[in-house]
């Protein structure tokens, strides 16, 4: 059940033109049991509570970051049950995204092919009407014993797409999640700059960084 979907995201501005607050509308996609709200509550709360149960919800979150107000709206999605991939993300969530952020467990490597068919239907879809930026997160990192996915393959699944990526426990550490959300800010901003004209100096180093490859998210 999804609670709510507010309009597009943007940077609301006082009367003399400073900025206030700005938006990120983010949405949460990957397979089922991955840890899609084990990441959502880590981030809202900074506690992981074992069971989620099954709710599709919006969430509101704000934060202070570089002095500035942010206001997160994260959409933390289900996958419909029996259904294929391709019927896995609607384009009212592609619409309404200003970033995503796609989990996939370590541990499973079905859920690992299902991110890497779900990047593949967002850049279809968003050819034409420009591209959000996506992260895409390895989860359960704490379950080393039951790896089924190697970091290798994540990492170059995001550098062919243009993702970030991260792999994290959301289980054992806050900062991780954290690094996830604020690394994910920073593509919009740098994206609304784009749209703006320029990508800026801290755009061209991280396409640089792109280039040769990092992340890793403790
Ligand atoms: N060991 C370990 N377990 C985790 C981690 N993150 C989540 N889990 C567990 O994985 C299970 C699924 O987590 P959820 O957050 O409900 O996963 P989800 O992707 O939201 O699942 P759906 O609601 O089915 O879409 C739960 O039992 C969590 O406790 C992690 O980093 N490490």
């Amino acid at each position: 059940m999804v609670v709510q979907v507010k309009p597009s995201s943007q940077q609301s501005k006082t009367m003399d033109g400073a900025q206030q607050k700005v938006e990120a509308n983010v949405l949460l996609l990957g397979a089922e049991n991955v840890g899609k709200s084990a990441l959502t509550v880590r981030f809202l709360t900074r506690r992981f509570i074992g069971e989620y149960g099954d709710i599709e919800s919006i969430y509101n979150h704000s934060d202070k970051i570089d002095g500035r107000e942010i206001s997160f709206n994260i959409w933390d999605s289900l996958y419909p049950q029996n259904c294929e991939t391709t019927e896995s993300i609607t384009e009212k969530q592609l619409q309404w995204a200003d970033g995503l952020i796609l989990v996939y467990s370590i541990c499973d490597r079905s859920s690992f092919d299902v991110v890497r068919q779900q990047v593949h239907l967002i850049r279809q879809a968003k050819k034409t009407s420009g591209m959000s930026p996506i992260i895409i997160v390895g989860n359960k990192r704490d379950l080393q014993h039951r790896r089924t996915v190697s970091s290798e393959e994540g990492r170059l699944l995001a550098l062919s797409a243009d993702c970030g990526f991260f792999e994290i426990s959301a289980a054992e550490t806050y900062h991780g999640v954290l690094l996830v959300f604020h690394e994910l800010l920073d593509l919009i901003r740098e994206a609304r700059a784009l749209k703006k004209g320029g990508a800026g100096f801290k755009g061209i180093v991280r396409s640089v960084s792109a280039v040769f490859g990092r992340k890793r998210a403790e």
